[in-house]
């Protein structure tokens, strides 16, 4: 891969004094190609540690998949610096959608107006690709790259479906039991987001944290990120600590690998298979290094099941029944469940602005 052609993306190299997280990287051909030893690779990856790359240069889906991503990074970079906080600001959610398919979201505000932690943008693939009757359209100020945000959202899709068909067929399940959830033109609230972590320029007064421990709230969550910032649990972690409270010694940086996208499943599929597949646990902080003093850009596209799926196990073989106590949880449809699980985090983070702060502190949201 010409990575002079991607200096943009990569302005400063990964240190080489981190812990790095120990994360395979599996073939989409061979995925494609149904080989034996690749699909278990991946089964047993997605039922413990979470995270696997996914090379992207070994078939044309993954070259097309990881040039849409290269294309919508660039598309951030192009309109976040550059467009006022207010124009972005307006790009608005409805009232009470909280799967955050679709708007602008900024946290913490610097006092010259600029973000300081994240921004972001998420695009809903149902409305951007013209399926249903919706009177949705992009704002003004991403108007320009509809057609890129389009590609990368039909790309994406072609890429979930292909975990998701292995890992039916893993789980002896019938044929389209998974992959008949997540068609492209289902309403789900599958999304695009694109995210900047503006850099630093005086890293002696920065929070580290940027983007706290979460489980994604989705099936299949495909990221494409060219510096560090990301970090998974090592796998040694002891059992059982508070999700928000685990020290950083037991954290490990997830150096991003040029030609891959990093693939790991949401919480739906913890549901669906009761628990036999993992959702990976994962939190962002400052780029690590050098990289520190630079924009950090990702690129996320996001898989969920069809709105009305209810959100309940499958049987099967292979996945245990629920207990007793189980078979008690209410069960919610899939937009219903994806808006509390969102709230939660929502809830949670609101309520640690306000322990850091010493007072009342709810983030500024767009929606
Ligand atoms: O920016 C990243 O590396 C990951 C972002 C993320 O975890 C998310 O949007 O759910
Ligand atoms: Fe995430």
């Amino acid at each position: 891969m010409d990575l002079n052609r991607l200096r943009d993306l990569y302005p400063a190299p990964f240190p080489d004094n981190v812990p790095i997280a120990d994360i395979q990287k599996l073939s989409l051909k061979k995925l494609l190609d149904d080989d034996p030893i690749e699909t278990q690779k991946m089964f047993d990856i997605l039922s413990g540690v979470g995270f696997f790359y996914l090379d992207m240069m070994d078939h044309e889906k993954g070259r097309k998949l990881w040039e849409d991503a290269c294309t919508a990074a660039r598309s951030g970079m192009e309109v976040f610096p550059h467009t006022p906080l207010a124009e972005k600001r307006d790009y608005k959610a409805p009232k009470g959608v909280k799967v955050l398919d679709r708007g602008y979201q900024v946290g913490a505000v610097n006092e010259d107006g600029t973000p300081r932690d994240s921004e972001m943008f998420m695009i809903p693939q149902h409305e951007m690709l013209g399926f249903g009757k919706s009177e949705w359209t992009l704002p003004a100020w991403l108007a320009k790259h509809e057609e890129r945000f389009q590609n990368a959202l039909r790309s994406g899709n072609v890429i979930a479906n292909v975990v998701l068909g292995v890992l039916e067929k893993k789980l002896q399940l019938a044929p389209g039991t998974f992959t008949s959830l997540h068609r492209l033109t289902d309403s789900s609230g599958d999304f695009l987001r694109v995210i900047r972590y503006p850099g630093s320029k005086d890293v002696s007064r920065v929070d580290p944290l940027r983007f706290p421990p979460h489980k994604d709230a989705v099936s299949v969550a495909i990221l494409f990120t060219w510096l560090g910032g990301l970090q998974m649990i090592a796998p040694d972690a002891p059992a059982g600590l508070n999700q928000f409270m685990i020290p950083d010694e037991h954290w490990r940086w997830i150096k991003p690998v040029p030609g891959t996208a990093l693939i790991n499943l949401g919480e739906a599929m913890e549901i669906f298979t009761n628990g036999v597949l993992k959702a990976g646990m994962h939190r962002i902080v400052k780029a690590p290094g050098d990289q520190i003093y630079h924009d950090k850009y990702s690129v996320l596209l996001v898989a969920r099941p069809e709105a009305t799926t209810p959100m309940k196990a499958f049987e099967s073989p292979v996945i245990p029944p629920l207990t007793a106590e189980q078979a008690k949880a209410p069960v919610y449809n899939s937009f219903e469940w994806g808006n509390r699980r969102i709230q939660q985090l929502q809830d949670f983070i609101d309520g640690l602005q306000t322990r850091r702060a010493g007072k009342e502190a709810k983030l500024e949201r767009s929606w």
